[in-house]
């Protein structure tokens, strides 16, 4: 049901044109952001929809009613505002200054207190957690705690739609949170001006990006929030990315390009449990490895041996505590085990065209052949894994990085194939092991890659290099193991 219609609205200061022609509806119980870049016209279209401006062209409706036919204490009970700044009024108490959301209610002849006027405001008083502070001085609170009472005071107007102008400026991260939590579980409709794009996005339903006065676009945060709209909006370079945990569209900085290294990349250092790839730069990895797994930023790669009977609860944690002993930070690590001598891994690398290192290390006493599997009928993982680890220097798109992941597990069951590795369950060949790890680490500098395929320039050199390493790192495992 629609709660707002603002129908075509212009305004303007003296001869100076703030608003055009805006128009836009929001329903009840929605949480409506507006954005747009200083002096968009946000702050004048607010306070038309509170009434502290007089319209000039066009017409608002709440609940289907001119704005301008409400008596003041009807529009009070039915709009609230909480300013960008909430003026300090010395001397009163927060529980003084909530209980002027109660003046609607009261009739000017004979002003009565009563007992639900004190429920609505010990009840806001409560809502934002200020209840323990109701008796002390405005004056003697904190920027944020000022800012919930502002809000109580609102919230006491038990208004049906709440406007607020930058609601979390000056907060810090806790205090912005638990207040947008707290409007979005009020159930309240609530328009709200945001700087913050990111917030805007986690928090609004719908979203209206306003530049030079006039309506640029209105829709959810999924179909606003690309690159294009940030830049046409806001002139300024965005990359979009996405929430780790909700389907929530964010967007980024992109500052400053950082400087290209050309030479020495990458460095590798070996003794016999522990093969250790650093880069000189932190580079973005996608991979299936224990510590670091999915996609981040890194400058360690390790390839721990551990012996053919290690077995730990919570591996992970055992990794991170050995990994912290030798003085790697796990948050800029990529870390996988093997069984495997990591003496006998089998490097490959090429530059020319493309630029790529790959490490590889393989035992294939677990090999399992994929389409077959499900014939097995073993449940514990018996040790025996191929690790493959590559680097590119490049910048790789997200699919990118997906194609080489694709490309690196088809050459390295084709590496498999041709070393006729067999799975010992199913007596049919091997496509890898049921533990294997791979990660795919890109500088993200100089040629933009796309597409990593094996149609492409450096998914050919991928998957060359793959095979070839995979291959000559069996051929170690076997020849240690005394099978060849
Ligand atoms: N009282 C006023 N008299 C004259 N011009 C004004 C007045 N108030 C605002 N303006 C001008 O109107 C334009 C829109 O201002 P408004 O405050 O609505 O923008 P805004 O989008 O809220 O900006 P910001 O993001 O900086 O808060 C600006 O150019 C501003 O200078």
């Amino acid at each position: 049901m629609s709660m707002i219609d603002v129908k075509h609205i212009s305004y303007q200061y003296g001869e100076k044109q703030v608003l055009q022609n805006v128009s836009f509806t929001v329903y009840e119980g929605e949480f409506f952001g507006i954005l747009g870049p200083n002096g968009s016209g946000k702050t004048t279209l607010m306070k038309l929809l509170s009434r502290d401006l007089s319209l000039q062209e066009g017409a608002i409706f709440i609940c289907g009613q001119h704005i301008e036919t409400y008596k003041p204490k009807q529009y009070a009970k039915l709009v609230a505002t909480l300013p960008q700044h909430t003026d300090v009024s010395f001397g009163y108490t927060v529980k003084e200054m909530v209980e002027l959301g109660r003046y609607p209610y009261q009739s000017s002849l004979f002003p009565q207190w009563t007992e639900k006027d004190e429920q609505v405001v010990n009840e806001a008083l409560h809502c934002v957690t200020l209840a323990h502070k109701q008796h002390v001085l405005l004056e003697q609170l904190s920027g944020g705690e000022r800012q919930r009472a502002a809000l109580a005071r609102a919230l006491a107007q038990q208004p049906r739609v709440l406007l607020l102008d930058e609601p979390t400026n000056h907060m810090d991260v806790a205090q912005q949170f638990k207040l947008l939590n707290l409007l979005k579980q009020s159930k309240l409709t609530v328009i709200a001006i945001f700087h913050d794009i990111n917030i805007a996005s986690l928090y609004c339903d719908r979203l209206l990006f306003l530049r030079d006065g006039k309506v640029v676009a209105c829709g959810t945060p999924k179909e606003l929030l690309n690159e294009s709209m940030i830049a046409s909006v806001f002139e300024t370079k965005m990359k979009r990315y996405e929430h780790p945990v909700l389907p929530k569209p964010l967007v980024t900085f992109v500052p400053f390009s950082e400087q290209r290294i050309d030479d020495v990349l990458w460095h590798v250092r070996q003794d016999e449990k522990l093969l250790v790839v650093e880069t000189i730069k932190p580079f973005k990895v996608i991979s299936s490895a224990l510590v670091g797994g999915g996609m981040r930023w890194a400058t360690t790669f390790v390839n721990r041996h551990v012996s053919l009977d290690y077995y730990c609860d919570d591996a992970e944690r055992e990794m991170i505590q050995f990994l912290r002993q030798r003085g790697f930070d796990e948050q800029w690590t990529v870390g996988m085990m093997t069984a495997v001598d990591v003496n006998d891994v089998a490097f490959a690398s090429v530059h020319e065209d493309v630029r790529l290192f790959v490490a590889v290390t393989a035992g294939v006493g677990n090999a399992v052949d994929s389409a077959n599997a499900w014939r097995r009928t073993d449940t514990v993982i018996s040790p025996g894994t191929i690790n493959t680890f590559v680097f590119i220097d490049g910048h790789l798109s997200e699919a990118a990085f997906v194609q080489a992941l694709m490309t690196v597990t088809e050459a390295k069951a084709k590496a498999l194939y041709d070393k006729q590795v067999v799975d010992p369950q199913t007596n049919t060949i091997a496509t890898g092991t049921s533990t294997d790890c791979t990660a795919i680490a890109a500088s993200q500098q100089g040629t933009y890659y796309e597409y990593a395929g094996t149609i492409t320039t450096i998914g050919k050199q991928l998957a060359r290099l793959v095979y070839e390493a995979t291959q000559t790192a069996i051929d170690r495992y076997r020849k240690r193991k005394g099978e060849s």
